[in-house]
């Protein structure tokens, strides 16, 4: 399998469609989808990502109900987008090959497949339908700070030799220090040599996306992600609007018009959110504790009911070790924390 031509030096995968679902508790509505499309691909955006936060087949009791499905969405974001590609999400054991199917069938082209660090094991199925199916594959490794540089590079191995043509260090609790990133970064773009691009997909609960997503590319990254207003989990994603500007000010050949994704950022995304991301204590605890920032609104949730402090139900899902999946066990920690209390 070879790497697919990039357009630039860089490339940009906007995320706000997908991991904004997170923040915006999967309530997108379609004429959200559509005006965000629109604006992004006037911007210059290569890949769109649309999808349920927890990818497609998301939409459950566990992770989240839609408000709408998210093939609709999938479809509107097809039809909006002249120039850009849309991807979408797929966990393999939430979503199914079928789901792939579905959303190929809706207009998607890319499918990134998301395993934990160290279970790439999962996804060579997956990666086989898509290539079947002609779309172009990323895999992601979540939670990329649980296991160590070498280990994630013998998982990218397995996810390159699937089929995978881009492989990402994802930083879903936005935890890496970079010195951290960094080691991750060479590794695998020494594994994926000239089979695949490497990519880098970060969190802010640090405050540390966009400068991770620099060293990433002095490191020889190629794929990054970002998220207008920065709408995503936990604090966020790197804003894709200051990513633009970072990477211009750097003479990087993104393809991105700064001065429209500024605006998309405040007059399209800023209007319809109904949280805006932001470093709060229960953010930053994700990051310091290295917790899945997906975990945060479900941790909010449990909190209101249990009258136990969010923050501490984050420290203790930390310290317990949970990974993405694991999100019915919040509950549990609330449940025991108020018992602990009493
Ligand atoms: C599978 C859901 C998750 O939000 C994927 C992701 O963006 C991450 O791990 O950061
Ligand atoms: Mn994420």
């Amino acid at each position: 399998m070879s790497r697919p031509e990039f357009r630039h030096d860089l490339r940009i995968t906007d995320t706000t469609l997908r991991d904004g679902s997170h923040a915006m508790a999967h309530r997108f509505t379609e004429a959200q989808v559509r005006a965000t499309v629109r604006a992004l691909d006037r911007s210059g955006i290569e890949v769109i990502e649309v999808a349920h936060g927890d990818g497609v087949g998301g939409s459950s009791f566990n992770y989240g109900f839609s408000a709408i499905d998210e093939m609709t969405l999938i479809a509107a974001a097809r039809q909006e987008a002249v120039r850009a590609r849309i991807a979408v999400l797929l966990v393999p054991g939430i979503g199914t090959a079928e789901d792939l199917r579905r959303a190929c069938d809706a207009g998607a082209d890319v499918v990134r497949v998301a395993t934990h660090c160290t279970e790439a094991d999962v996804a060579p199925q997956h990666f086989g339908v898509a290539r079947e199916l002609g779309m172009e594959t990323v895999g992601f490794l979540m939670m990329a700070h649980r296991t160590s540089p070498q280990e994630l590079a013998k998982q990218a191995r397995i996810m390159i030799d699937a089929g995978c043509q881009c492989v990402y260090v994802t930083d879903s609790a936005g935890a890496l220090l970079m010195d951290e990133a960094r080691a991750r970064f060479e590794a695998l773009v020494a594994e994926a040599g000239e089979e695949a691009w490497v990519g880098y997909h970060g969190h802010q609960n640090l405050g540390l996306g966009v400068a991770n997503s620099v060293l990433a590319y002095e490191c020889g990254v190629r794929s990054i992600d970002g998220s207008l207003c920065a709408l995503g989990a936990g604090a966020g994603n790197s804003p894709t609007e200051v990513l633009a500007a970072v990477f211009d000010r750097l003479g990087v050949d993104t393809g991105l018009e700064v001065t429209a994704l500024v605006d998309a950022a405040e007059e399209v995304v800023r209007p319809y959110l109904t949280r805006w991301p932001k470093m709060d204590r229960n953010a930053i605890v994700q990051g310091w504790a290295g917790v899945y920032s997906s975990f945060l609104l479900h941790a909010e949730r449990a909190a209101e009911r249990y009258g136990v402090p969010a923050h501490r139900i984050l420290r203790r899902c930390g310290e317990l070790g949970f990974v993405g999946g694991q999100e019915d066990m919040i509950i549990d920690v609330a449940i025991q924390l108020a018992a602990e209390r009493g």
